[in-house]
């Protein structure tokens, strides 16, 4: 049975054991109606973030994408300058988006008891796994998100494991996206030099992809928590969906001379939020960025996002791409197998850039 009011205010409560084992994530602990932050959702002084107003990532319009090479090129300057971009008129249908963000809030909608069989402990695959925070038992302070990670295998794997609740529009979102990420990976790798994505490339680029549905309840003290802590990701590119609340944040100017700190990236409707992730910068060997970022969530309303990471294969062998070292640039990474570069990231809280040190010569 849930807990009361009173019961939650006292220290006989388990948090952790309400939250993290009996599956009712912090959405559980938000419906409570709690009126402060347990401490274990308290982060550190360094944690919190400096934001700074009136800078933003880039916007871009991709109707014209076809006849007008300067969206392409500014897709690519985008990724090299800040890793992080928007885009508009993208392809992707309206509905498509709609239908995906309907089925987060069908998914979480589902009781503790029925969301629980697919946490790490009760999943019957790997592919499928329900949870709470990043890291649970890596972390200094939990993170103020619930989330369902669904890794494609394949279309019968996918039918068969997946949430009924909400497999259907996550495929829908995953096949119809695959179109805009093809041409904007094109466009990345004209720009290095490689002139035709072969099947190789095609496996280094988007050989795996992962859908998370992301669940931040409205939280009592939003300031003193974070949704997800400062990250980058570790796909090659990331397509963000986000509803109308907001509360993405992301690095800017860090070593540039100018003052290093946070911008908001406001909810645009029916945009799509793009970065670039470690896998790329290091295939790229730096020249496009995987740039921290981080969410605050909410004092007032329940926010979703549904990241789709688009990543190499867990089996291929990551580094700088042949074609950008052939100018005679010095490598920055080393080779390594991505599912232990992924194991890594897993294994650790959130520690902004420090996961790429780990493929750094
Ligand atoms: C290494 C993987 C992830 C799992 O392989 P496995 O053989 O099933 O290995 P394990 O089940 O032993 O999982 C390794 C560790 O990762 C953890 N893990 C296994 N999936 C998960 C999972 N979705 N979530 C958070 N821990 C997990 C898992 O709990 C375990 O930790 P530990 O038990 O402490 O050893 C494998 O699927 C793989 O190589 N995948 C490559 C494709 C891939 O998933 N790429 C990552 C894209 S995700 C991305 O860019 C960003 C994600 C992100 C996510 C949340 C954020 O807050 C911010 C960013
Ligand atoms: O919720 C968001 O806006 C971003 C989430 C994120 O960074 C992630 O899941 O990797
Ligand atoms: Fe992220």
């Amino acid at each position: 049975m849930a807990p009361t009011l009173a019961e939650t205010t006292t220290d006989s409560f388990d948090i952790a054991d309400f939250v993290i084992n009996q599956g009712n994530g912090v959405k559980g602990l938000s419906d409570l109606g709690i009126k402060s932050l347990p401490r274990q959702y308290i982060q550190p002084q360094e944690a919190l973030i400096n934001i700074i107003p009136n800078e933003s990532i880039p916007v871009i319009d991709m109707s014209n994408w076809e006849n007008d090479p300067k969206i392409a090129e500014s897709v690519c300057e985008a990724a090299e300058k800040f890793g992080f971009f928007q885009l508009v008129n993208h392809g992707v249908p309206l509905e498509v988006l709609e239908g995906v963000k309907d089925a987060t809030h069908r998914f979480f909608g589902l009781p503790a008891a029925v969301k629980r069989k697919y946490s790490k402990e009760l999943s019957p695959s790997n592919s499928v796994r329900f949870g709470t925070s990043f890291s649970p038992d890596s972390e200094k302070a939990l993170e103020w998100k619930d989330y369902l990670s669904l890794f494609y295998v394949s279309e019968e794997e996918a039918s068969a494991l997946w949430p009924p609740e909400c497999k259907d529009d996550c495929l829908e979102y995953m096949k119809k996206s695959e179109i805009l990420c093809k041409k904007l990976l094109t466009a990345l790798m004209e720009r290095l030099n490689v002139k035709e994505i072969d099947e190789k490339k095609e496996s280094l680029l988007m050989g795996s992809r992962r859908i998370n549905l992301n669940y931040y309840p409205r939280c009592p003290n939003p300031q003193l928590t974070v949704g997800v802590g400062r990250h980058s990701d570790v796909s090659s590119l990331t397509f963000l969906l986000q509803d109308e609340i907001g509360g993405l944040y992301v690095r800017v100017n860090e070593g540039k001379g100018e003052e290093d700190g946070w911008v908001h990236v406001p909810p645009i409707e029916g945009s799509l939020v793009i970065n670039v992730g470690d896998a790329l910068q290091i295939l790229s060997n730096g020249r496009y960025r995987s740039v921290e970022h981080c969410v605050i969530a909410s004092g007032s309303k329940n926010r979703i996002s549904i990241p789709v990471f688009v990543n190499p294969k867990p089996s291929d062998v990551i580094g700088p791409l042949p074609e950008v070292l052939a100018a005679g640039e010095k490598p920055k990474y080393k080779n390594i197998l991505y599912s232990d570069y992924v194991k890594h990231f897993f294994r650790k809280a959130h520690d902004g850039k420090k996961t790429v040190e780990f493929a750094e010569m």
